[in-house]
């Protein structure tokens, strides 16, 4: 049974290697009610983590846990707990966005009335009231990661799981994102996202993990890896640069 007190997420020593380490010995926690952003340089390991912890890659070792479920021992009841949104959003291209929505519910076999208002207020609070009744292959890139959005909050996740979420989006769909996630966390659920835009990082996340070939390197508030980088007043960039740089600083 998932837990209130338990952190969001708590992954010991996870381990995947392919051709070589991908992900190697990772400790990561998210505490519950947390925006957590994931930083890294290309083939960090971050994308090959959250799939392990969203069930979609077996670990070769370690621990996850969600909300105090072992998701190894577990998978099914993790699952329920977790909401899996990638850059690429798999949406079904025949079905409307209303449909689809319909459709996700019914896989989670939520109450068929709760879900329909469930599906009407995220079509409306992600701006996709016009699109509501158009087959999503009509649907622009940024218009079918909202549609994936709505997917995959449809259920009300706990843990609020998203690889590189604001890829294609402009600034005013960027934004509504940004604040349907905000209020998610403010009701209880927590966001671990990885993201290239230092900016997103720096503005919406209360903490900032940095992680490098596989490995956690630094982890803290902004205030905390300036510190850590040695310089007050730099900018996330500078920061993320210089511990990419020198990993091991907060290891
Ligand atoms: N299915 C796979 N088969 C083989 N190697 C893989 C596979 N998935 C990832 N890798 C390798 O694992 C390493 C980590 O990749 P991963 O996609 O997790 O990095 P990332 O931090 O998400 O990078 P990016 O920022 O570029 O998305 C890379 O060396 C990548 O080539």
């Amino acid at each position: 049974m998932p837990t209130e007190t338990a952190p969001a997420l708590a992954i010991r020593g996870l381990t995947k290697t392919f051709d070589r380490p991908a992900v190697d010995r990772l400790d990561l926690t998210v505490e519950a009610g947390r925006f957590y952003a994931l930083l890294g340089p290309n083939g960090a390991g971050k994308t090959t983590t959250l799939r392990m912890v969203a069930g979609l890659v077996r670990p070769d070792g370690g621990s996850i846990h969600v909300c105090g479920v072992d998701a190894l021992a577990d998978p099914v009841a993790a699952k329920r707990l977790v909401a899996w949104v990638s850059d690429e959003p798999m949406i079904y291209d025949k079905l409307t966005p209303l449909e689809y929505l319909e459709f996700v519910a019914g896989l989670w076999s939520l109450d068929p009335a709760a879900a329909q208002a469930g599906a009407h207020e995220l079509i409306g609070r992600l701006g996709l009231g016009l699109e509501a009744n158009r087959r999503c292959e009509g649907l622009s890139k940024g218009m079918r990661q909202k549609v994936a959005l709505a997917g995959a909050l449809i259920h009300e996740p706990r843990l609020i799981i998203l690889d590189e979420p604001l890829t294609g989006l402009d600034a005013a769909a960027a934004r509504v994102v940004k604040d349907v996630l905000l209020e998610r966390v403010r009701t209880g659920a927590s966001v671990i996202m990885t993201t290239h835009i230092l900016e997103v990082a720096e503005r919406m996340a209360e903490r900032i993990g940095v992680i490098a070939q596989g490995r956690l390197v630094a982890e803290g508030t902004l205030d905390e890896l300036r510190g850590l980088a040695g310089r007050a007043g730099t900018s996330l960039e500078d920061i993320f640069l210089e511990l990419v740089d020198a990993p091991g600083l907060a290891a």
